[in-house]
């Protein structure tokens, strides 16, 4: 669901493409649920459908972890399982600590999925006074002016931005400065980070209004069939291009 980029080339040290890489935990989701159904091999047409994936893309990104699978066998689950979590860092205990503790800090504080895939949310942090010392997802939060020490004490590296967006920047700048060198940002704001910083952005806004294009389209596209050959239904087409951007070739959805 992250929608952001990274701030990096597009092929990391070890020679995997980034785009690859953004694969893997798609590869490892469906492996793991083979793996708890304790299905010990998968061809990679089944893993690629599994993970939404194009087989033939899928043999080439194996390829690159020296997974080649066996003919007529194909992959080993349980081995697929431990190259791809090893690839990404997995099989170490990531500390994350997620700042701002709203609506959404909460909730992803209480997710239990974070700490299954070897994320341990290691604290919180919330400027509001009147947050710190409330006990949420059983942590109790902290207060913003102890984030240096925080982050020092507990080694983190990945933080979680969940505050307002004119703060977020601010928020960035710190945790960088403290040592993180990871940052996962929800609020809609575009963050600058230095050299060696990775940023990944989640706007579910955007999401939505990628959908509600292709709704627009579904819709335009059915009436159009409804239509008899070569007429062309008015309120769609004045509905199309009042929606396009500048170039009148691109949708305008614009950033939340
Ligand atoms: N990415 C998405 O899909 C998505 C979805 C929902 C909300 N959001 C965004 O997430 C952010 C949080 O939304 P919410 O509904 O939880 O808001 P909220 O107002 O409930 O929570 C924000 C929290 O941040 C704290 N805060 C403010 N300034 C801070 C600072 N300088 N340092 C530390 N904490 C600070 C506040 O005290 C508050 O507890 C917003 O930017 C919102 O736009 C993103």
């Amino acid at each position: 669901m992250a929608t952001g980029r990274t701030h990096r080339p597009a092929t990391r040290s070890r020679g995997i493409p980034e785009a690859t890489v953004a694969r893997l935990p798609l590869y490892l989701r469906a492996l793991t649920a083979l793996s708890e159904r304790s299905v010990p091999t998968v061809s990679s047409e089944e893993l690629a459908a599994a993970a939404g994936v194009n087989s033939a893309k899928l043999r080439k990104d194996f390829s690159y972890l020296g997974s080649y699978g066996t003919r007529g066998v194909g992959y080993d689950v349980e081995y697929l399982v431990y190259q791809i979590s090893r690839e990404l860092g997995l099989t170490q205990d990531w500390p994350v600590v997620i700042v701002g503790i709203g609506n959404l800090g909460a909730a992803l504080a209480n997710y239990g999925g974070f700490a299954s895939r070897g994320f341990r949310v290691a604290a919180l942090i919330d400027a509001d006074p009147e947050m710190a010392g409330k006990q949420v997802a059983g942590i109790t939060v902290q207060h913003s002016d102890e984030m240096e020490r925080i982050i020092s004490d507990n080694g983190v590296s990945i933080g979680v931005i969940t505050t307002p967006p004119g703060v977020a920047q601010q928020v960035c700048d710190r945790l960088v400065a403290a040592g993180v060198t990871s940052i996962l940002n929800f609020a809609p704001t575009v963050l600058s980070v230095p050299d060696g910083v990775d940023v990944r952005k989640v706007d579910l806004s955007i999401e939505l209004q990628i959908l509600a294009f292709h709704e627009q389209r579904k819709a335009g596209e059915e009436a159009a069939n409804a239509l008899p050959d070569g007429a062309v239904p008015a309120s769609v087409t004045r509905k199309e291009s009042a929606d396009k951007g500048p170039d009148g070739d691109v949708p305008a959805v614009m950033p939340a």
